[in-house]
């Protein structure tokens, strides 16, 4: 009997639990935070804006110099962005360039296209005047905290960090971050017949595209990931490969930065040189049926004491597998990287789906509606890269018609 794709994820769950609880928290600089989990709950060191400033090119003015037809006033000394100003005294305009500190006194912004004359007066300029119109305080002035104020929660402990969220760091002056420490992969991709791209294609062979696929996911989702290269179909070269980087059954060897996860591909169905059950032969490890497609045939245990995934060979199905067990596990255990975003669309065409496997299929999605890209076979990968969704069919839908509503996942 299959295993659900619920129970299966539920399972890789639990395998990361333990690796997860015992991971440090790091301080990082805040580009090496990209993707990863905030470790602490972040207060504003400072507010945002941290003074008041222009939100126009224009005029400083203090408001009540200005009556309902409008006002001729001198011209004070321009403010540049960056400067500290003098106050503003009573009847002046300061020429003040947008971002730049407001003047004392002053309390609105005039935008130069609203002044007569429209242009600035050169900076020397010696008794000019300029004629602008009545104007309510606060206007295009940008006030110190209004975006945040110092000591407020800027971002939760668990936040996942994306560009913005770094931007807002930046912002608030911070040069380094505390992260949960990442998860370490070991990633090994298995064939005779696969050969690394780049390299001249013989006879019979394939290039790896697994390794690419997978390694780019997993740094996409936070983790750090470690290559060996391509593993042939010999058990004892797989497990020399694994024993280098994990170390023995005693814990000797390994290294100094041992990996957390060990994920392969292929190797995990029923051939005849099924190189990944072979080499764990002797570990506690699982081959199962998941009832899925693509991503039915999965490994799943420990090799001398590390958890161990194994994902099938072909290239869908290793994305899918990482979409549907190890990211959404990821998120769950380690808080990064966020779950992906669920929508609801209606279909562009009628499909069918085999009974009793939840099939994922490859969309893309525009105007609440999706489109296949490709069949549902788990060797389409340029369908893959064209699609910006997987499509979720539960295991006991058969048929739908076009218009029928599907959950999509956005990659
Ligand atoms: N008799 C059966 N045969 C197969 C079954 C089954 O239930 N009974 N399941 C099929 C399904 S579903 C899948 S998925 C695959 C899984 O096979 P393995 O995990 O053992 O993977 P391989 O046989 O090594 O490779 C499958 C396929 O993928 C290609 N491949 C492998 N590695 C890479 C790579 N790094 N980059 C690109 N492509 C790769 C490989 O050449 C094969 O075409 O088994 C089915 N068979
Ligand atoms: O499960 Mo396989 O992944 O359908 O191609």
């Amino acid at each position: 009997m299959p295993r659900s794709v619920a129970a299966h994820r539920q399972a890789v769950a639990e395998l990361l639990t333990a690796v997860t609880a015992r991971k440090a928290t790091l301080r990082v600089p805040l580009m090496d935070a990209l993707g990863k989990a905030l470790a602490v709950d972040l207060h504003a060191p400072l507010s945002l804006p941290p003074f008041a400033n222009s939100q126009m090119d224009g005029f400083a003015v203090r408001s009540a110099d200005i009556p309902d037809g409008g006002a001729k006033l001198c011209v004070a000394a321009p403010v540049p962005a960056g400067a500290a100003p003098a106050a503003l005294e009573a009847g002046h305009a300061a020429p003040i360039m947008t971002g730049a500190m407001m003047p004392e006194g002053a309390d609105a912004v005039v935008p130069i296209e609203k002044a007569t004359p429209g242009t600035f007066p050169d900076p020397g300029a010696l008794d000019a005047e300029v004629e602008l119109p009545v104007v309510e305080p606060g206007t295009y002035v940008r006030h110190p905290g209004s975006d945040i104020e110092k000591g407020a929660l800027a971002l939760a402990a668990g936040t996942v960090l994306g560009p913005s969220q770094l931007g807002l760091l930046a912002a608030l002056g911070l040069g380094d971050v505390e992260i949960r420490e990442p998860l370490r992969v070991l990633l090994i991709t298995t064939g005779d017949e696969v050969q690394e791209p780049g390299t001249e294609l013989a006879a019979g062979k394939i290039y790896d595209s697994n390794g690419t696929l997978l390694e780019a996911a997993m740094r996409q989702a936070g983790l750090e990931v470690v290559r060996t290269g391509i593993s042939d179909d010999q058990p004892a070269a797989l497990l020399a490969v694994l024993q280098h980087h994990v170390g023995d059954s005693d814990g000797n060897g390994g290294g100094d930065n041992p990996v957390d996860v060990i994920v392969t591909t292929g190797g995990v169905s029923k051939g005849a040189y099924e190189v990944v059950r072979l080499a764990m032969a002797e570990q506690p490890v699982e081959f199962l049926h998941v009832a899925m497609q693509p991503g039915g045939p999965q490994g799943l245990g420990a090799f001398n004491g590390i958890p161990f995934i194994g994902f099938p060979g072909n290239p869908v199905s290793c994305l899918v597998s990482f979409e549907m067990f190890l990211r959404p596990a990821l998120s769950h255990v380690a808080g990064a990287p966020s779950p992906r975003s669920v929508l609801r669309a209606r279909l562009a065409a009628p499909l069918t789906s085999p009974q009793g496997k939840h099939q994922v299929r490859r969309g893309t999605v525009a105007d609440g509606v999706v489109r296949m890209e490709g069949g549902a076979g788990s060797h389409l990968v340029h369908a893959l890269a064209r699609a910006n969704a997987l499509v979720q069919i539960p295991a006991d839908v058969t048929e739908l018609a076009e218009g029928d509503e599907v959950e999509v996942w956005m990659l």
